[in-house]
């Protein structure tokens, strides 16, 4: 047989049918459901008489409208929402659960969090299944070994009726990353530098395997950093072959399988990987001591430095077009040409998103900022945990105190001010230091400024009171 990666693998394993145009019906194993991109596929049943046809295999919470303040009084009574969008979104996302008897997380419940942190989280997400939801970020769920795409609204209404998805193949791609991450240089580094090496297109068609001696030392929190961020590099998906560091993150998870089944399970999961000798249609490799702490500069996540080097230049790009995209990308910035990263003065520091907002990223900002607090320059600074399980660990490692000491807003779980969604935008021309993952034009509120860089960078940058080397905040290396 021809030697298959694991890509393939994944693939050929879920197709139902295929048709002579190339594209394939694809079983799918994972639906996650969310209040954005879900209304009118439930509209789209309705109207046709149709049920959910596995409720069983779909789970569905709000994440992107829910306000970040707290959500019930000190009576336990339910605080109303008050934009009128949102309240809407949130109530038709509960009638339609209701009605159709998909599996659900309120506002309220202690498991409620971002679709992408909680599908992990909670072990519905598995290695060699395939999942969906209606959200570029699926990607995310890749770190364990789930192949994961995001879908249409429309593709949302055709998975709720059949469990299938028509598709057409993806190519595959390889990127490797060999050798030893620096002091200071986290996982959001690691694919903030891979964007910045193949672009914002670069990995358009495919799906990218991480593979090399970096990802395989990751945890599961890094991984899905990782994973998260293919959807930026134009991939389809992204895949990290299962291994021991996944099995012992899933076991014992509430949706995970238990006893014998799971150790079946694990007997099958551990075959998850690409053959020696598959051919991958694309293959970048990366000298891990060659990334940095970084931050964008740009409005797009490839434009990208080291936190120690400078704005590019004008004058740097022979291009006439890219010049002047690079020009018009620093005048939205409020960015001068050349203007070293560090001396670029920052008002907002956002912790959170489906990027970094797990436990692991919420230690890191901690660590930077026990004992210090915020630049008096900084107007907001919120973080936001990914989930109400989350939150309620962090809470029992006293990092909400740290944070709050800090200076910072302790908040209850959702998207928040990674997209302007739900209250917390960053206002007109204000500049904030932001662990998501998109920095669009007005991704963060109208003519708001966002850099990427990861939460011990954000944190350093609080203290700061502009873009700053987290390096200088963590001491030197054990
Ligand atoms: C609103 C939602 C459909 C959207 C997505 O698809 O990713 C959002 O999560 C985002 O990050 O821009
Ligand atoms: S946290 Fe941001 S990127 Fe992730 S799903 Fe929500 S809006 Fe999309």
């Amino acid at each position: 047989m021809t030697p298959r990666t694991l890509y393939e693998k994944i693939w050929d394993a879920h197709v139902v049918s295929s048709r002579d145009d190339g594209t394939s019906l694809i079983y799918i194993d994972r639906h996650l459901v969310h209040e954005v991109s879900s209304a009118q596929a439930f509209e789209g049943l309705r109207k046709a008489g149709l049920p959910v046809r596995r409720t069983d295999l779909t789970l569905a919470m709000p994440d992107h409208n829910v306000p970040t303040t707290p959500r019930v009084d000190a009576a336990g009574k339910l605080i109303p929402i008050v934009d009128p969008a949102s309240a809407i979104q949130l109530a038709a996302l509960e009638c339609n659960v209701a009605e159709f008897g998909v599996p659900f997380f309120t506002a309220t419940s202690p498991e409620q969090g971002i679709v992408h942190v909680v599908g992990p989280e909670q072990g519905f997400t598995l290695p060699g299944c395939t999942l969906v939801c209606g959200d570029s970020h699926t990607a995310a769920h890749g770190a364990l070994g789930a192949l994961a795409f995001g879908i249409g609204t429309t593709e949302v209404e055709h998975v709720l009726a059949t469990q299938t998805l028509r598709m057409a193949r993806s190519r595959s791609m390889e990127i490797r990353v060999e050798g030893k991450l620096g002091h200071g240089v986290s996982a959001k580094d690691v694919i903030l530098a891979v964007i910045g090496r193949i672009g914002v297109g670069g990995g358009i068609g495919h799906v990218i395997e991480y593979r090399g001696s970096v990802f395989d030392a990751m945890s599961i929190e890094e991984r899905l950093t990782v994973a998260n961020m293919s959807i930026e590099a134009g991939a389809r998906a992204g895949l990290f072959a299962p291994d021991e560091t996944t099995f012992a993150y899933l076991k014992g998870r509430p949706m995970a399988p238990k006893g014998k089944q799971w150790d079946n399970a694990v007997a099958r999961w551990r075959n998850l990987r690409g053959d020696d000798g598959a051919v991958f249609d694309k293959s970048i490799s990366i000298d891990a001591s060659t990334i940095a702490p970084s931050v964008t500069w740009g409005t797009n996540p490839e434009q990208v430095v080291s936190i120690d080097s400078a704005a590019p230049r004008l004058e740097d790009f022979a291009d006439e077009g890219r010049r002047a995209a690079v020009a018009r990308a620093l005048d939205y910035m409020g960015i001068a040409p050349g203007q070293a990263m560090v001396d670029v003065e920052v008002d907002h520091v956002f912790i959170g998103s489906c990027t970094n907002s797990r436990i692991e990223d919420l230690r890191a900002a901690a660590r930077v900022l026990e004992g210090r607090h915020l630049s008096p320059r900084i107007q907001s600074a919120i973080v936001v945990p990914g989930s109400g399980l989350v939150k309620r660990m962090a809470e029992a490692e006293g990092l909400d105190t740290i944070f709050m000491d800090a200076g910072f807003e302790w908040r209850e779980p959702g998207c928040s001010a990674c997209l302007g969604m739900n209250p917390d935008v960053i206002p007109p021309l204000g500049r904030c230091a932001s662990t998501s993952n998109r920095n669009f034009v007005g991704r963060q509120g109208p003519d708001a400024r966002t850099h990427l860089m990861s939460p011990a960078m954000a944190a350093a940058a609080g203290v700061a009171g502009h873009l700053a080397d987290v390096r200088a905040y963590i001491g030197e290396p054990a």
